[in-house]
């Protein structure tokens, strides 16, 4: 909750801690309650946060890191200020990690580590999560042992950086009456003079060896970039290739790398982003006494890379099809996947997302089906309920997921969603997409983070070169001693005529009825086909403007990864004019 948003000038604190009674004991919640605390409450369930966990032991040693070091003279110089016998301060790291405390101990409260896995919602983990201040007040807080506990949270960051280096804390007994937090302005000079004294202690060995690796790339006339998750340094050249949006992608790519490679120091090989197959960044990591604390990026302009398409057939069971639009799209998404972050297919009803995405997660060894979810046959709580997520066949990592008809997810999954993608950001996840259903403002900012990394599937009509081998492929097993099924050209052309608003689920249903009323041999005749699909094979075509219209519009919509909202305004139009254009087509 954030100082304006939080209890105080919201729900009644009474109206809270009886929400709070009722999420612990599973009954329905009072009305009043804002969603982004359920949501909160959600997550720290997700995570089994024992709401009754116990006050940690004595204080442990402070810490001994740049963080801790910078932070000790502060608060040492803000001993005095702090003796009024009610407030404690806090600071913690970059993992939500107490690295130094002063003021008032309050051993009843005490603990260590406060990530929303450990602890759940607190205002720490909030002002790293969002990098800007929160507060949290007594029932706010998920754990028993805060409920009488105010708390106001303020990242310290150093100039520049994009993410915060960790927070300062000022917790206090539950405050009465209106306002914000009556420490904020401490909490925030408090962060102030952190980051001072972050910024005197000059560059460490870790960032001196980051800066050398960048230098010496550099010097080889390459394109680089080095980031070691709180700054980047990005050379002329890789300027020049990259726009700054990619830019900034590239640096969320490879602070998840860093967050997910911990101490131990495993990096697999050298993940590759591409970018329209023209321009590949290789991320390469940059060890200090084995752990992994920066990646360069060396970018470079791919030799065929002008328009290629990147090939599919690496990947065995991905749809074939010899269209220029399917192919482009089954292409982004084999190379989208080569890295490992989840993937959204979106598309119309029947497009094949479901079949691609199994077959990318199969993998070229087709391995073993993955973990399915259907978000629109299943309950709210089934994603939920993989917790332990489960570890793959053979136990080498998470197991792959397939997430069908995210559109559908319940609140519940949405935050055990948003809670998964957090905790394993590099999981070989493919979440399908079907547009057209409205969704809630939680989903809706999930799909927009989603939809960085998405491809839109084609529909059967905008394909029609495709339609002879889907024929072939959707046609059943011929019976011993007969021929396959095979159709006239005629009836091939009236099928192309279609507008297939079922796409290929609706085509498949179609060569299942055809198939199965057949009383004559040869190839299937136009005769032959439903009367409502002859009907509509000899209806005049759309006009040209018209037709031109709907692909100008379609275009913009794969684009824009689906997005509505941002097609509209890239073709200059009123959303609700692009939805009703797009409900004309069926
Ligand atoms: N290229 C293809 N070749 C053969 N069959 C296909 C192909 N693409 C899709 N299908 C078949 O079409 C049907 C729909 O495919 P799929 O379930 O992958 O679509 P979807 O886009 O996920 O659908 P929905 O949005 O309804 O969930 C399935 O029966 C699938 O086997």
């Amino acid at each position: 909750m954030s100082c304006t948003d939080s209890f105080r000038s919201g729900p009644e604190p009474a109206l809270l801690r009886e929400a709070r009674a009722r999420f612990l004991a599973g009954r329905p919640l009072p009305d009043g309650v804002p969603e982004p605390l359920v949501s909160a409450w959600r997550r720290a369930a997700f995570f089994g946060v024992p709401h009754d966990l116990a006050a940690g032991a004595a204080p442990r040693a402070p810490g001994d890191g740049p963080l801790a070091a910078a932070a000790r003279p502060v608060l040492e110089r803000l001993a005095g200020a702090l003796d009024d016998g009610e407030r404690r301060v806090l600071v913690a790291d970059a993992r939500c990690r107490v690295v130094c405390r002063g003021g008032v101990p309050s051993p009843g409260t005490l603990r260590d580590d406060l990530s929303e896995e450990v602890v759940g919602h607190n205002s720490a983990a909030l002002a790293l999560r969002y990098g800007q201040r929160f507060e949290t007040h007594g029932p706010e807080h998920f754990l028993d042992l805060w409920q009488g506990v105010s708390a106001v949270s303020v990242p310290v960051r150093r100039p520049g950086a994009a993410r915060a280096l960790g927070t300062v804390t000022l917790a206090r007994g539950l405050c009465a009456g209106g306002g914000g937090h009556p420490d904020t302005a401490l909490a925030e000079a408090v962060a102030a003079a952190v980051e001072a004294g972050w910024a005197a202690r000059g560059p460490r060995e870790p960032e001196r060896r980051l800066l050398a690796a960048f230098a010496r790339e550099r010097a080889a006339g390459r394109a680089v970039l080095a980031f070691d998750g709180h700054s980047r340094l990005v050379s002329e050249a890789a300027a020049g290739l990259l726009s700054p949006e990619a830019v900034d992608g590239l640096e969320r790519q490879a602070v998840a790398l860093l967050a997910a490679d911990g101490p131990a120091g495993r990096w697999d090989g050298e993940p590759t982003v591409r970018w329209g197959g023209a321009v590949a960044a290789r991320l390469l990591p940059v060890r200090e006494s084995g752990a992994v604390t920066g990646a360069l990026a060396v970018v470079e302009e791919e030799a065929d890379g002008a328009g290629r398409e990147p090939g599919a057939g690496a990947v065995p069971g991905v749809p074939p099809g010899s269209s220029a639009v399917w192919r482009r799209a089954v292409g982004r998404a084999v190379e989208l996947f080569s890295c490992p972050r989840p993937l959204l297919l979106t598309g119309e009803r029947g497009t094949g997302k479901t079949t691609l995405g199994r077959a990318l997660l199969r993998g070229p060894d087709g391995a073993a089906w993955p973990l399915t979810v259907d978000a629109a046959g299943a309950p709210d709580g089934e994603l939920a309920a993989l917790r332990p997520y489960p570890v793959a066949d053979g136990g080498a990592g998470p197991a792959p997921l397939l997430l069908r008809h995210v559109e559908r997810l319940g609140q519940r999954d949405v935050a055990a969603l948003v809670a998964l993608l957090d905790e394993r950001p590099r999981l070989p996840l493919v979440v399908t997409h079907t547009p057209g259903t409205e969704v809630g403002p939680c989903l809706a900012r999930l799909l927009d983070t989603l939809g960085a990394r998405s491809v839109t599937l084609p529909p059967l009509r905008e394909r029609p070169e495709d339609l002879p081998a889907l024929l072939t492929r959707l046609a059943p097993p011929p019976s011993p001693g007969h021929p396959p099924l095979t159709w006239t050209l005629e009836a091939v052309r009236a099928l192309e005529a279609q507008p297939w608003p079922g796409n290929v689920t609706e085509l498949a249903a179609l060569v299942r009825e055809v198939a199965r009323g057949r009383r004559s041999a040869g190839p299937v005749r136009r005769e032959e086909l439903p009367r409502s699909v002859r009907r509509r094979a000899t209806a005049p075509p759309p006009g040209t403007i018209e037709r031109a219209e709907r692909e100008t519009i379609l275009a913009a919509l794969r684009t824009h990864g689906g997005n509505k909202a941002r097609a509209a305004a890239s073709l200059g139009i009123a959303r609700a004019t692009l939805y009703r254009k797009l409900r004309g087509y069926g």
